[in-house]
Parts: structure tokens; sequence; C-alpha cells
């Protein structure tokens, strides 16, 4: 199994260690060449979602990619890479796919609380969860399983091949939703 990482801005290496604890390969995605191999799953880490999004249009990425998660291809989308995944969101000057059906708020818990942890359920675990700049989701379709809510709001979830979270799992120790991707990727029919 070989998953790739968009290594083009943010917090990619940190999933790549994560994947290592899970002893999973993988490997970086930062040009057109790295898209030619095989790939099982893909994951878009945390950063920031309008300049990933202005890259991924300038190297000429966007739409090989868009066109594999439409295809089946099993992505795990982390903060920036929610927002790149989703449908709407509150600004939409940024490039993003727009196929999970969801309406996403960037940095949702303003200025004071930029940057927080905290202790919550994952699919019916308590995982810690650390929110950087966060996102939530504040509206969904009926494809939308959810996975995490944090004070009423929809932090995780998942539609069919695409799974999301506002939060940070890699900057933790917690392999617990990783793992999750894992599995959905092995279960997955494409
Ligand atoms: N940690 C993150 O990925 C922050 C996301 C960032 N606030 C954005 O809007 O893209």
């Amino acid at each position: 199994m070989r998953i790739g990482v968009l290594a083009l801005q943010g917090a990619f290496i940190e999933h790549q260690q994560m994947l290592d604890r899970l002893g999973v390969s993988s490997f970086q995605i930062r040009n057109l060449t790295d898209l030619q191999g095989p790939m099982d799953g893909l994951i878009l880490p945390g950063g920031e979602s309008t300049a990933m999004g202005k890259l991924l249009k300038d190297l000429n990425l966007y739409e090989p990619i868009k066109e594999k998660i439409q295809q089946g291809l099993p992505v795990f989308g982390t903060c920036a890479g929610l927002i790149l995944l989703s449908k709407s969101i509150d600004d939409d000057t940024t490039s993003h796919f727009g196929l999970l059906d969801v309406h996403t708020k960037r940095n949702a818990y303003g200025r004071q609380l930029g940057s927080f942890q905290v202790n919550h359920p994952f699919d019916g675990k308590v995982i810690p969860m650390t929110f950087i700049r966060a996102p939530y989701i504040d509206a969904y379709g009926k494809d939308f399983e959810v996975l995490a809510t944090y004070q009423g709001k929809v932090i995780a979830g998942r539609q069919h091949n695409m799974l999301v979270t506002a939060f940070h799992p890699e900057l933790t120790l917690d392999t617990t939703v990783h793992a999750y991707f894992i599995s959905m990727m092995n279960h997955l029919v494409v």
C-alpha cells in the first residue's frame, strides 16, 4: 500500500511520520511526475488552503488530482485539506475541489481561540484533537456521515471515499484517525 501526501505546503511531514508509525509507506506529491506511479490513497494536509489551491493550479496538479478523487481514490483531508475538498466555503475565491457535499466555514473559531487542544470523541473514541485556525462544517448533505462534533459543530466526517477532519490528528501521537483512514481504504469498493 502506498499513500501519496500532497507536499506543496503545510504539515505534510507529520502525516508521513504518522503513516510510518502504522507501517504504511508514503510518498510526497510535489509535481505531475509524482502522480505517475501507483497510489492507493491520498492525504491533503493542513496549511493554508488559499496557498495550496493556488499551487495546485499553477503546478497543473488540480485537474488530475480532482479526477482521481472523483474516480474513487480514497482521500483524507485535514483542516486546509477539508477546505479544499468542500463543495462550498465562505470565501469562494480560494480554488477548491468542491467534491465533498458540505459547507465549510474557515477560521471558524476566531482569533482568541486560534489554536487549542481538546480530548474529544471521534467515531465514539476519545482522542486528542489539535485545532489551528481551524474550520468547521456548518451544513452537509445526506451522503455525509458525521464522525465528530465539537460545541455543536461538525469537525469530522466521511462521504464515501473522502474522510475529513477540521483538527490535526498528525500533530498528536494518537494514530486513531489515520488507522480509520487505512481501514476505510481497505474496505472501499471502488
Ligand atoms: N491548520 C490549518 O490547516 C488552517 C487552515 C487555514 N486557516 C485555511 O483557511 O486554510
